[in-house]
């Protein structure tokens, strides 16, 4: 293999050995044990696991919020030490968006605060990312006047316009009734088949990250340990058919199993005591 061929190969995001913790009230809560993963560029890479196994810890790391007590990342071959404009996070919360911007300022603000556009460029970015996900006729609205679904819009158009490195989505649809849930997984979908753009993607759906993932991995709890790492490139917003719900039920015994025959032969010993 040559020199340059390797170097393509590199992973963009690398994640070794993870162990996240808080410190809280004097003790210390470990939320992930020595996790590792790689994502490469214009991987749709997703986090899946239940309520506790440290997915938006994972991603707050990533993000530069939380230092590891154990273990490293490092973006492009460089060691993450903090929050930086190459990682861009959408949250599930709609209040995200600053109330007293309009659409077009919220997108326009990142790319000014950060020095990355002059304003008439930052305006051009603004016109470009409202268009693309279906907002241009929104620029002056506040976003109080402003649906769950179309707040997420205007958040994912105002992390594009920055063209990050990674963007990092946790759980940004979990708040939305289950139609807008569908629209807003296919618009994710259209727009990365038009940008490429690389994503890192928490969820505790399994019929979700095999949708929008193409990669996938899966954390237990309490802390979060890798389960296993499967690929779901397979599946796309069509994939409903007897494929699809033999990946569900397998990723959902990979996630589940250990944990539902531990609890089956801890209530059976119950059983048989009383
Ligand atoms: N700020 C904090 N202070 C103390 N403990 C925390 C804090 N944030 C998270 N934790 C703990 O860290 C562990 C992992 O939490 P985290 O929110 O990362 O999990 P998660 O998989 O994203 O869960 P959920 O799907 O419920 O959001 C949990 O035990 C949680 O209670």
């Amino acid at each position: 293999m040559n020199v340059q061929a390797l170097q393509v190969s590199q992973p963009l995001l690398r994640a070794r050995g993870l162990t996240l913790q808080y410190n809280a009230a004097g003790r210390t809560v470990r939320a992930t044990h020595r996790v590792s993963f790689d994502v490469h560029r214009a991987d749709r890479f997703v986090l899946l696991g239940p309520s506790g196994c440290g997915k938006s810890t994972l991603l707050k790391a990533v993000g530069g919020f939380v230092a590891p007590a154990e273990g490293s990342i490092s973006l492009d071959g460089k060691p993450v030490l903090g929050p930086g404009p190459d990682r861009i996070a959408v949250f599930q919360e709609f209040d995200q968006l600053p109330q007293w911007k309009t659409v077009e300022q919220n997108v326009m603000f990142p790319l000014l605060a950060s020095g990355r556009a002059s304003r008439a460029q930052a305006k051009a970015a603004a016109s470009y990312w409202l268009h693309k996900v279906g907002l241009a006729h929104c620029a002056d609205a506040y976003p109080h006047t402003l649906s769950g679904g179309m707040k997420q819009r205007v958040a994912i158009a105002r992390a594009l316009a920055m063209q990050p490195e990674v963007l990092l989505m946790d759980e940004p649809f979990a708040a939305l009734d289950a139609l807008t849930r569908r629209r807003m997984q296919e618009l994710l979908a259209a727009l990365w088949d038009e940008v490429r753009f690389t994503l890192l993607f928490v969820t505790h759906s399994i019929e979700e990250a095999l949708v929008v993932g193409n990669r996938v991995l899966l954390l237990s709890p309490h802390p979060g340990q890798v389960r296993a790492e499967i690929n779901s490139h397979q599946f796309d917003l069509d994939s409903a058919g007897a494929e699809f719900q033999a990946a569900v039920r397998r990723v959902h015994g990979l996630l589940f199993g250990a944990q539902e025959a531990h609890a089956a032969a801890h209530d059976a010993a119950i059983g048989g005591v009383r």
